[in-house]
């Protein structure tokens, strides 16, 4: 059998890691852990109050981030964490090399729409603009697959189970 994997849902505020990461994770029977809740207070704080985070004030949440799963390593799980940045899922994959990513990607119209009927969030949809300016999508030489995002919940799920199966099969298997 396979060694469960550690999965990063991965994307912008409002593409849908709150909602289809522990829809992910039941499929996979793996745990899920919510990436939001590793923000300092201070983070929070901020976001509510519309200014953008910087690498600084994201560093620790990646550290945290990175280690919930490094402890879920051979273990599996999913979490959920923005990652806009290379530097920042590099810093997840130092911490936990074994990590595989689900970009969740989709048109901004989608997103800004259901992000404009969410209710009782902190973030609010005006900073999705540096969020889309501060992403860099999911390199080739990265580990990982991106999932659109149109569609049911379940829809999505599926095509990133889909995808994530087809990503395992593609790689060489390990030499030990
Ligand atoms: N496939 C979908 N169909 C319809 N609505 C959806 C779908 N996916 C997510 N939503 C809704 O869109 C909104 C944003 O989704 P969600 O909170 O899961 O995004 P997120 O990426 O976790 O956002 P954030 O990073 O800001 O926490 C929520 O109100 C959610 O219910
Ligand atoms: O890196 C960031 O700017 C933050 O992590 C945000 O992405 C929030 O955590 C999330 O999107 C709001 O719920």
């Amino acid at each position: 059998m396979s060694t469960p994997q550690v999965v990063v849902v991965m994307g912008v505020s409002g593409t849908g890691k709150t909602t289809i990461g522990p829809l992910l994770a039941a499929r996979l029977g793996v745990p899920y852990a919510e990436g939001d809740d590793f923000h300092p207070p201070a983070n929070i704080a901020k976001m509510s109050a519309g200014t953008p985070l910087t690498d600084e004030d994201r560093r620790p949440w990646l550290d945290a981030i990175g280690a919930w799963a490094h402890r879920r390593a051979g273990l599996g799980g999913v979490v959920s964490s923005s990652a806009l940045k290379r530097s920042y899922r590099d810093r997840l994959r130092a911490a936990a090399p074994g990590v595989v990513f689900v970009h969740l990607t989709g048109a901004r119209e989608l997103i800004e729409s259901r992000m404009s009927h969410r209710t009782g969030h902190f973030m609010p949809a005006a900073l999705l603009d540096s969020q889309f300016a501060t992403l860099q999508p999911l390199q080739p030489d990265e580990p990982g697959v991106a999932v659109e995002v149109s569609g049911s919940p379940a829809q999505i799920t599926e095509r990133a189970v889909t995808a994530l199966h087809g990503y395992a099969g593609s790689r060489p298997a390990p030499s030990a």
